[in-house]
């Protein structure tokens, strides 16, 4: 089990992360968002062991994670993290890359491992691409498999499907996380993408202003979105009296009632429009089925 215990961290002074505690079980998927700059990416880089802590702890299992002033080498054998960057060998192949890390000794099994990782991240037509050829996202897949090469008992993400295009991102999302379930392997994802969240996650830790507001699963954090900052991660929202933060697909337009709106315009979504209209002097938004035209009055009703 992973264990972050009351931990609070700056670069200078100024604290980025105050007092955070959680923890993650084997082969428990924990996804961490949080706007911009909010301290994602370092509390991934602390449970990865590259800074010292001047406050609180971090265990995997019994093993204290300790930072560069106890480590000759930053991180350990049991923890993988793929970071923003990649890290790639530039002038070899994309299964060369893979296969680093694993045992010469045995060819074979070497061989059917990184065939086994490049079918996980959906590469096998460019095996034996040298990765400087490859794009941005087909880098990214090169560096995820590279962290699974060695079967860590944890996984560290960092925004692990950015760069990946629309076509491929949903399976491959699925067929990433289904290998770390089916081997017990935990992962820690930060993330900005409500689909690496929904549907995978079983815990979802939300940060602001350095501190954590929210530790729950992805479906309560959805449904009882304690600000408007946790619901406009997920979708759009508005703020209507007295219900509260009522998601766009919560207000439906009806035949008649007291709540009275001027459609203002309509955005189309795919398989729905979204509907803005001024209602009591301000902007809502609203989930319909079809266009509305400009300026028609429209009555609506909230049912959370
Ligand atoms: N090496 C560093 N030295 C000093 N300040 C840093 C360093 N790395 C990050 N910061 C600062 O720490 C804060 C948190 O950065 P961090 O990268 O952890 O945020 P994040 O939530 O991951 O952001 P994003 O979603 O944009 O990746 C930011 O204000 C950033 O400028």
């Amino acid at each position: 089990m992973l264990k972050v215990e009351n931990v609070s961290f700056g670069y200078s002074k100024t604290k980025i992360l105050k007092a955070i505690d959680f923890s993650v079980e084997a082969g428990e998927n924990l996804a961490i968002i949080g706007e911009s700059g909010s301290g994602k990416s370092t509390l991934l880089k602390l449970i990865y062991g590259e800074y010292d802590l001047k406050q609180g702890h971090i265990f995997w299992k019994d093993e204290e994670i300790l930072g560069p002033k106890h480590n000759l080498v930053v991180g350990y054998d049991f923890m993988k993290y793929v970071t923003q960057e990649f890290d790639l060998m530039p002038f070899i192949t994309v299964e060369e890359n893979i296969g680093k890390y694993l045992s010469r000794f045995y060819p074979e099994e070497k061989q059917k491992r990184t065939e086994e990782l490049i079918k996980v991240v959906e590469l096998e037509a460019f095996a034996k691409t040298k990765v400087k050829l490859l794009s941005g996202g087909q880098k990214q897949r090169v560096a995820i498999a590279r962290a699974l090469a060695k079967q860590p008992e944890i996984l560290l993400l960092d925004e692990p499907f950015s760069h990946i295009d629309n076509f491929k991102k949903q399976s491959l999302r699925r067929s990433v996380f289904k290998y770390l379930k089916e081997n017990n392997i935990a992962c820690v994802v930060a993330t900005h993408d409500k689909n690496d969240v929904l549907g995978f996650a079983d815990q979802l830790l939300v940060i602001h202003q350095s501190e954590i507001i929210a530790k729950d699963t992805p479906q309560h954090i959805y449904n009882h979105p304690k600000l408007p900052l946790i619901a406009s991660f997920f979708s759009e929202f508005n703020v209507i009296e007295p219900y509260g933060i009522v998601y766009a697909n919560q207000v439906k337009i009806v035949n008649q009632s007291d709540l009275k709106a001027v459609v203002k315009t309509s955005y189309f979504n795919g398989n729905s429009w979204l509907i803005e209209a001024e209602y009591n002097s301000e902007s809502i938004f609203i989930e319909h089925s079809s266009n509305v035209n400009i300026g028609k009055i429209i009555f609506i009703k909230v049912s959370k």
